[in-house]
């Protein structure tokens, strides 16, 4: 059977004299027909052209083409005649692979291989079509072959025989090229969505919200009054987020021994900020040390935040170490969005020894100490010069000011106040905490 099918596929069609029982002209031009629209598979014909194509196609059919073929009944498939196959099997087509050299394998593998499966020949001969469009040719040729075992068939039958695999070829086409036209429309529309994120990013980047003092203050104020925010839910997760900016940056697989941050704290929330990092950092696995000069002892936030760090044995200091040796990075949260005017001390000589050389880097918590909030860095005293700084809720104007490595912490922002300060917030990836921004937010 196999054997029939195959030198039917390889043998050019025969001529209505080369045969005994060869069919009419009539059947030679349906058979051609059939030829036609099967083994259009090699070219390359765009989605549309095929769809418009097949559908003519059907709708030349007529009436009968908007029905159903009726299936062969079993004395019907019993009368019909075996040397039809000749006449109604399409010629070998050779594929763009075979032109080229390529020798495909036999479509029908042998009954060893497993009866019929396709075999890796086949479809790198045949690469346009689907595997699954294949074996449902392979089974259909099959059909057809068995009806073709029995030894006559009439006139009528022949010509009905035609017509159903018109219909059914017709058919399959029209569902062809409908799914091509599907994919190559959603495929159409990834692009769209591409393009757009892109477009998204590149406006994102080039116009980026940046905040001055007084947004600032009325951000953290409006993240507790609308959304109603506790200062300590907002300092937990905007601590947390240094925590996580600092293990980014200075990961714990880099070291043998467990990495010392010392953390400087101001007298504001900028310094609870450090003291929730602290407290993070340990737990990460890191070895914290605090130095906090002006402890606020008045409000009950700031007292419960050391009492939390000496019990977890962090050290906390109101004097900068005699020597920054040592420690992987100095997370500088002395001031935040209400800092102004100059420096007073403690803190003035503070800057001025992270100013100096040899000091390891430093990483800013929302603001550079020392910088004006809108103007960026000061000209005169001591500049603050930090490797990485998190911004947290929104970067503020001063950034425009920093060329280092850039955080966005502080995960809270509810969309009513992203909306009422138009700010610009990129989507924090996953569960992440921090999200770096581009060098020109
Ligand atoms: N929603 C948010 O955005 C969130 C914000 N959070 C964080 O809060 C930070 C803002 O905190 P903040 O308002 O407490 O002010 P901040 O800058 O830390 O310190 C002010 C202190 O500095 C002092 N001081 C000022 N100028 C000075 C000078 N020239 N020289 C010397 N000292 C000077 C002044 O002290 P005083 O003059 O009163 O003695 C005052 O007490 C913000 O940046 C962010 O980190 C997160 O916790 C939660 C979410
Ligand atoms: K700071």
């Amino acid at each position: 059977m196999e054997a029939s099918v195959r030198r039917a596929r390889e043998e050019p069609l025969a001529s209505p004299n080369s045969s005994p029982r060869a069919p009419e002209s009539s059947h030679l031009e349906a058979a051609q027909a059939i030829q036609r629209l099967v083994y259009v598979r090699d070219e390359v014909v765009p989605a549309r052209e095929k769809l418009i194509a097949a559908r003519r196609t059907n709708e030349a059919l007529g009436e009968v083409g908007r029905r159903r073929p009726r299936p062969a009944s079993a004395s019907e498939v019993r009368q019909l005649p075996n040397a039809t196959m000749g006449a109604f099997a399409p010629p070998h087509m050779p594929s763009t692979a075979e032109q080229d050299g390529f020798r495909p394998k036999p479509i029908y593998s042998s009954p060893s291989a497993g009866g019929g499966r396709i075999g890796k020949g086949h479809m790198r001969a045949m690469p346009t079509l689907g595997a699954k469009r294949l074996a449902k040719e392979l089974s259909a040729g099959r059909r057809m072959e068995e009806q073709l075992k029995e030894p006559e068939r009439t006139q009528e039958q022949r010509m009905e025989f035609v017509k159903a695999l018109r219909i059914r070829v017709a058919q399959e086409k029209l569902v062809e090229s409908q799914r091509r036209e599907e994919q190559a429309l959603r495929w159409r529309s990834i692009g769209c969505f591409c393009l757009f994120d892109v477009r998204a990013a590149f406006v994102q980047g080039a116009c980026g919200r940046l905040l001055n003092q007084k947004e600032a203050i009325a951000v953290d104020e409006e993240l507790m009054a609308s959304p109603g925010f506790s200062v300590d839910q907002l300092m937990e997760l905007a601590g947390l987020s240094v925590a996580c900016a600092v293990a980014t940056s200075f990961p714990l697989a880099q070291y043998s021994e467990k990495p010392q941050v010392l953390l400087i704290c101001g007298p504001g929330n900028n310094g609870g900020d450090g003291l929730v990092a602290a407290r993070h950092l340990h737990h990460f696995g890191y070895s914290p040390r605090v130095v906090y000069p002006k402890p606020n002892q008045k409000q009950q936030l700031f007292v419960n935040l050391v009492t939390q760090l000496s019990q977890l044995s962090v050290p906390v200091d109101a004097t900068l170490p005699e020597s920054m040796e040592g420690y992987c990075s100095v997370v500088d949260a002395i001031f935040g969005f209400s800092f102004s005017g100059a420096v007073r001390a403690p803190f003035d000589d503070i800057l001025r020894r992270l100013t100096a050389p040899g000091t390891p880097p430093v990483l800013s918590v929302d603001i550079p100490s020392g910088w004006d909030v809108e103007q960026g860095p000061p000209t005169e005293g001591a500049c603050l010069q930090p490797s990485i700084l998190i911004s947290l809720t929104a970067p503020k104007m001063c950034a425009a000011h920093f060329t280092g490595k850039h955080f966005l912490g502080g995960r809270f922002v509810p969309p009513s106040i992203v909306e009422k300060y138009a700010l610009r917030l990129p989507a924090y990836p996953g569960m992440s905490q921090i999200v770096e921004l581009p060098a020109k937010f």
